[in-house]
């Protein structure tokens, strides 16, 4: 068990006098009470504890916590070694804690102005609604303007609380093109004037309550701190032990609100605070002690195709509303349930989770969640991924359920975002106009519109450029022979060093290209569905912490990863959708950088390629990347060992688990194995010979790789040029992929693309062909 800290009253709770006007300035009209305990102990105690408002949830928490305890069970080593320092780490803070220093004397009740404060630096944002503390953050962020969707959706977000459905380029900043008008939204409902009216249909469903809250407002307490350990222990992947739950705190920040002084000169305490409604009151602070309002539903929800972008655009969301007190919550599946209950229970307003998850624990019957129809905004991002398999299903339910009350779908604000949404359909307005139309080339995805339940007039903002990519990314193409296709991604990687996205179209492929470039000495890192969540985020953050990190991905990070400064996208096999080849490609010319995206064209690959450039109204086809030469023996060389070494390695485990498992299975139901059925894999001598000649190789190679590719053309075979030796330093513009592209762009002649239309005849076919050796 997890030690937690009680406090022990040694006198009684007072009540602190509220003036009414504040009150009723502020709307918080659920207030019944607000008390203040000034004498107590605080005690450290190993026993179970949740924090207060149980009650209602004792069935569905009975069942999750059990889940909770098989979990831990499962965790093993590495787990308890976590708990141990999160043990440590608490019985420090306990320590911090029972010192009590300096004390506090006032909360704050916070009227949020929606109105625009001008922040020095930041007058691009004038006129968009922006809430000042948004800005504020958006300021500590260096964005001192707004891009371009995000001018164009805010207005008619926040001005106008219109639908938004929003298609912009990738990179352009559509994440708070949402985000933003939520954070006001939430911020103007936590401080509504006309709580409780009678024609709001949320407030119908106020039931009466005396859960009650208390909070220590200690100035250990500091905001800072409390968010930092949220943080992390958001972060932390693993199921650990339970522990007393705190309130996440705002930062520390001046307002022009209103006061109640809750303590005398030089006293400490704790604040109870009392309210009748569906909300409750979480957050103070120790200087400014800022008291935010929390309803007790979700207000915001954001559903997100994959558990990697949800995470992040929790992130980026919590670093905009860090000024305001608004909690963020990610709930996705692969990493601890446990820990994500926990989050729920501070009440986060706004939630962005993948459907699997959350509809799981809707099922469950999580007592907040199970209020997700009460949402007020909700975001479907990179709607048209959520169409396809795996997702699909689930999203169905959850809008059916969210939006089975007409009237509160109605109230509702829905955000549709998505990159490519244009191109699957062509004609969103139309899908918006007629619900019911049939869009023949998208069933379901005209479906998954129509259940979103956007109101019948929805903004349409369209920013997508023609060509489908944006106008930093530099496209280019390698044309080569599947085998050949290693030899130019090895050729790329060593000439053109950067931080580099490999995407292919299957595991398997990722699995190989991992060994062969494993033992190349190239350090790749593998991202796909079937690993584990926690290896998938541990494997983006080695990542984006190297700035020439390597990346195997399958096209589960194709969508919304912001990872800074990737400086190429490698497509080793085509994707299948132009879709897929516009987020790919992405990844890389974000937020105005530049960015090249290189695609490896084999025999196999020329129908997607084609079909790619016909969508994305090309007429001519993309300018071939530059290959020098003289490099390709080399890089042939070194390539075909490490190939020659990852089959006889793969071979031989392939063999050796066979035989293990066949073992395995006859000892298990006590049967003589027919020696017959086991894989040869020679008699002991032979399987040590096999061995050493694997290590024999593994050293040639590495010798070969512990020179550079410029010594090797310099040590025989091809030393020199008429004679002489020739000046093999690289420049740093030789380096630079993308200036070498960019340069070699305007040298080479426009191919036109042939027309995709119509099927090819033989006459034209041979012209591909022929057009396709020539570039080689
Ligand atoms: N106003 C701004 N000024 C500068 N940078 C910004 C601004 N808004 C967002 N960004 C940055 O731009 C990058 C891309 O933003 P975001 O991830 O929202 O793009 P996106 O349009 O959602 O891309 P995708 O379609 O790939 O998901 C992020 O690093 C973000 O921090």
């Amino acid at each position: 068990m997890a030690s937690v800290i009680h406090v022990e009253p040694k006198a009684k709770w007072k009540q602190v006098k509220i003036a009414p006007d504040i009150l009723s300035k502020c709307g918080f009209d659920g207030l019944i009470d607000l008390q203040v305990l000034t004498d107590y102990e605080l005690i450290k105690s190993t026993k179970y504890s949740f924090a207060k408002d149980n009650r209602k949830q004792s069935v569905s928490e009975n069942k999750l916590s059990k889940n909770k305890e098989q979990a831990a069970q499962l965790q093993g080593t590495e787990a308890a070694s976590k708990r141990k320092k999160k043990r440590k780490k608490k019985a420090e803070t306990l320590e911090v804690c029972s010192e009590l220093p300096t004390p506090h004397k006032k909360i704050k009740l916070t009227t949020q102005d929606a109105a625009e404060d001008i922040i020095e630096g930041m007058e691009s944002w004038n006129g968009l609604y922006v809430p000042h503390d948004v800005l504020r953050a958006l300021k500590d962020l260096g964005f001192t303007e707004p891009t371009p969707i995000q001018e164009q959706v805010l207005p008619h977000a926040i001005r106008d609380r219109l639908d938004i459905i929003g298609a912009a380029e990738t990179g352009s900043g559509k994440t708070l093109a949402f985000g933003i008008p939520l954070i006001h939204s939430i911020l103007e409902y936590n401080n509504r004037e006309d709580r409780g009216s009678p024609d709001t249909a949320f407030d119908d469903e106020l039931q009466n309550s005396d859960d009650d809250e208390e909070f220590d407002v200690s100035a250990d307490q500091q905001g800072e701190e409390r968010n930092e350990e949220i943080e992390e222990e958001e972060e932390e992947l693993d199921t650990d032990e339970t522990e007393d739950i705190t309130n996440e705190m705002p930062d520390n920040e001046e307002s022009d609100s209103d006061e109640i002084n809750v303590l005398q000169d030089g006293e400490t305490g704790l604040v109870k605070v009392i309210d009748n409604a569906d909300f409750t009151w979480l957050d103070n602070e120790p200087d400014s002690a800022k008291v935010t309002l929390r309803s007790r539903h979700p207000l915001s929800l954001i559903l997100e195709p994959t558990r990697e972008l949800a995470i992040q655009v929790r992130d980026h969301i919590k670093a905009v509303a860090k000024y305001t007190g608004i909690q963020v919550a990610a709930i996705v599946g692969g990493l601890s349930q446990h820990k994500q209950l926990r989050l729920l229970k501070r009440c986060p307003e706004i939630i962005v989770a993948t459907p699997g998850r959350l509809w799981e624990l809707i099922q469950e019957g999580e007592p907040y969640l199970s209020r997700v129809d009460e949402v007020r905004y909700l975001v479907v991002d990179e709607a048209d991924r959520m169409e396809e398999k795996g997702h699909f299903e689930e999203l169905s339910k959850l809008l059916e359920l969210i939006n089975v009350d007409e009237k509160k779908r109605k109230q509702r604000q829905t955000f549709v975002f998505s990159a490519t949404l244009t191109m699957v359909l062509p004609g969103p307005r139309r899908v918006m106009k007629k619900k019911k139309q049939n869009n023949a080339e998208n069933p379901k995805l005209d479906m998954l519109m129509g259940n979103i339940g956007l109101k019948e007039k929805p903004k349409v903002i369209d920013l997508t450029l023609k060509t489908g990519t944006v106008s930093t990314l530099t496209e280019a193409r390698i044309n080569c022979k599947m085998e050949e296709k290693d030899y130019c991604l090895y050729y790329f990687l060593k000439l053109h060093p950067g931080r580099t996205l490999v995407f292919t179209n299957s595991k398997d492929c990722i699995r190989r290209l991992m060994s062969i470039f494993t033992l190349l000495k190239c350090h790749p890192l593998p991202l796909h569905a079937d690993m584990h969540q926690r290896q998938r985020l541990k494997n983006l953050e080695r990542f984006t912490a190297n700035d020439k990190g390597l990346l195997l991905a399958s096209d589960v990070a194709a969508r919304g990863l912001d990872i800074p400064n990737v400086q190429h996208v490698i497509h080793y096999q085509v994707p299948h959708t132009v879709e897929n080849y516009v987020h790919r490609s992405g990844r890389t010319a974000r937020a105005s950088k530049e960015g090249l995206s290189v695609m490896i064209i084999g025999p196999d690959d020329i129908k997607n390629y084609r079909k790619i450039m016909h969508a994305l109204n090309r007429s001519v086809d993309l300018p071939v990347f530059p290959i020098e030469n003289q490099y390709m023996p080399e890089i042939k060389a070194r390539v075909s060992l490490a190939r020659q070494i990852d089959t006889n390695e793969y071979r031989f485990a392939k063999k050796k688990h066979q035989n293990n498992w066949f073992e395995k299975a006859a000892k298990e139901i006590d049967m003589e194995l027919d020696e017959e059925l086991l894989n040869d894999l020679g008699n002991t001598h032979e399987q040590t010979q096999h061995k050493c000649q694997i290590k024999q190789l593994k050293a040639t190679l590495d010798g070969m790789l512990g020179q550079s590719l410029m010594q090797t053309l310099l040590i025989g075979r091809y030393p020199t040029k008429m004679g002489k030796l020739q000046n093999f330093q690289r420049t740093h513009d030789d380096q630079d992929a993308l200036k070498r592209v960019k340069k070699e762009k305007l040298s080479q002649k426009e191919i036109p693309i042939m027309d995709q239309t119509k099927p090819l005849n033989k006459k034209k076919k041979q012209k591909w062909k022929k057009n396709d050796k020539k570039e080689k």
